[in-house]
């Protein structure tokens, strides 16, 4: 009633203008403000609404009771997200906050130089008065920055190499990358659940550790050094962590590397969140070489212009200053102001000897976390028999279990091998861990008959083999460092 005596009584614009009033006077007495987030501003389409959808969608810490769930095409996750026109409060710095998600129907379609959608969406925030500063100078661009951190995640990684020999594309850049899509992840590789858990710890406060970085003054950067006989799953270790974190790999090929500097370069050309991988260091560098220089009175490698090569000094790879990263480059790119060049890197060398590794490059600070891979172990082999032939530990008898647990540690078979029995018998799965089972037996009998623990031989072998197929000159290579071991007779 007092609404139509009001539209009889009051011309239009005296009505407007008190509800303004209206509005206003209630807006000062009320302890909150709103900020509307609409989709499409004008023509353009807003920015902020994405990332807030986005954020939305992944904060797990959101509590709401009624969500939208979705599922994308090719995605491999579900979001969910605020159903129209419910509301959800979320919590940052102590401070609480409310979204509401408005969609309301277009009325009538306005001309547009773009077909807009029927629907006109947008979310509501509602934040305290007091509150206003902290959320326009920080959650805003925190929200900004999440979205952004789940948008990469969600896309695919990327595996960058430099195995074009030091040639730049077309762009200039001396890096080519491929879609990175290697399905190792920290569920799927078979360690010890303790260690994993305390390497995806350290990788989460590693990732989560701007301000802590910052705070003490360190670059934020994190070396990690897998070392272990070949097929215990470095190689794996590293994909699982790229997927874990969502950074994109560089895959630094140092046999194609022909200077420090063109070493420098490369480093400068990698993006930040990103795992620089340098594997079989031991093979890529000839670090015992530092020894050898300082005996015969020439400069010290640390010298940054010693004349450190590859395969080492006198073994012809070339005195002509041809392929020389030398160990002092190597640090540099590493640990020296240039590592700083950008942001959250995460290097990782792999090795199957750490004792041929220089101290300097084990110094913390270099490598702050040395990882050694072992031969499969008991809960190892848990995790592998779950995952390739989806036993749970109660699906197998006690005295079996007793059995391979008793002789895995003498067979010393690491995690490959065993992957690969399983593999082979996992159309019958009890088949698969009795000969399983004879196999370990076999190689635990043959071990003992060795003289207790597999002597370093065999390992050395399976290194050789590998080097020898890399190329032609490592090859060379390590037979002049086997003359100098006077055990040539390994070689087949
Ligand atoms: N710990 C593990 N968990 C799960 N799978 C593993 C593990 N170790 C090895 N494997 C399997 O064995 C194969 C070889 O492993 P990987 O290449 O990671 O070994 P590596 O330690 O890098 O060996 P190398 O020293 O020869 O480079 C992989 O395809 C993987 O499936
Ligand atoms: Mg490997």
């Amino acid at each position: 009633f007092c609404q139509t005596l009001l539209q009889t009584v009051f011309p239009p614009e005296l009505r407007f203008a008190s509800v303004k009033l209206f509005n206003r006077i209630s807006n000062w007495f009320s302890s909150y403000c709103y900020f509307d987030i609409t989709e499409i501003d004008g023509v353009n389409t807003n920015e902020l609404y994405n990332a807030v959808q986005l954020y939305l969608s992944s904060s797990v810490s959101i509590t709401g009771s009624r969500l939208s769930l979705t599922r994308a095409l090719n995605s491999s996750a579900f979001t969910f997200g605020l159903s129209n026109n419910d509301c959800i409060i979320d919590t940052f710095n102590g401070v609480n906050v409310l979204w509401e998600h408005v969609v309301t129907q277009r009325q009538a379609q306005t001309f547009s130089w773009r077909a807009l959608p029927d629907e006109k969406r947008g979310f509501t925030l509602r934040i305290k008065k007091k509150d206003k500063s902290l959320i326009l100078n920080s959650y805003l661009d925190y929200i900004m920055e999440k979205a952004n951190d789940i948008r990469r995640k969600n896309q695919d990684r990327l595996l960058y190499t430099n195995s074009r020999g030091g040639s730049l594309d077309s762009r200039g850049h001396p890096w080519e990358s491929v879609p990175f899509k290697h399905p190792s992840t920290f569920e799927t590789l078979a360690m010890d659940p303790e260690k994993k858990k305390e390497i995806m710890e350290d990788l989460e406060d590693f990732a989560n550790g701007q301000t802590f970085y910052q705070k003490t003054g360190r670059a934020w950067k994190r070396g990690y050094l897998l070392y272990g006989p070949p097929g215990t799953g470095k190689s794996s270790m590293i994909a699982a962590m790229a997927n874990y974190l969502g950074y994109d790999i560089y895959d630094l090929e140092l046999t194609e590397v022909h200077t420090n500097s063109e070493l420098r370069k490369l480093l400068m050309k990698t993006s930040s969140k990103s795992i620089i991988v340098i594997e079989d260091i031991d093979c890529s560098i000839n670090l015992s070489n530092r020894k050898k220089t300082n005996n015969s009175g020439s400069r010290n490698c640390y010298d940054s212009g010693a004349p450190e090569m590859r395969g080492g000094c006198g073994s012809g790879s070339g005195e002509d200053g041809g392929n020389s990263v030398t160990l002092s480059g190597l640090l540099n790119f590493t640990d020296g102001l240039w590592s700083c060049c950008g942001s959250e890197r995460i290097f990782v060398f792999t090795t199957n000897h750490i004792e041929k590794l220089d101290p300097a490059l084990l110094r913390s600070g270099r490598m702050d976390m040395h990882i050694f891979m072992s031969y499969c172990s008991f809960p190892s082999l848990k995790i592998l028999l779950k995952n390739y032939l989806s036993f749970e530990e109660s699906d197998l008898d006690d005295s079996v279990l007793k059995e391979l647990e008793k002789v895995l540690d003498k067979a010393e078979m690491t995690p490959a091998d065993i992957s690969e029995v399983l593999i082979k018998n996992r159309r019958n799965k009890r088949k698969a861990v009795r000969e399983l089972l004879e196999a370990l037996k076999l190689k635990a009998e043959r071990n003992a008959k060795n003289g207790g623990l597999k002597n370093g031989d065999d390992v050395e072998e399976e290194e050789q083999e590998k080097r020898a197929l890399e190329s032609p000159k490592e090859e060379f290579d390590f037979e002049e460092t086997l003359k100098e071991g006077g055990d040539q007779d390994n070689i087949k």
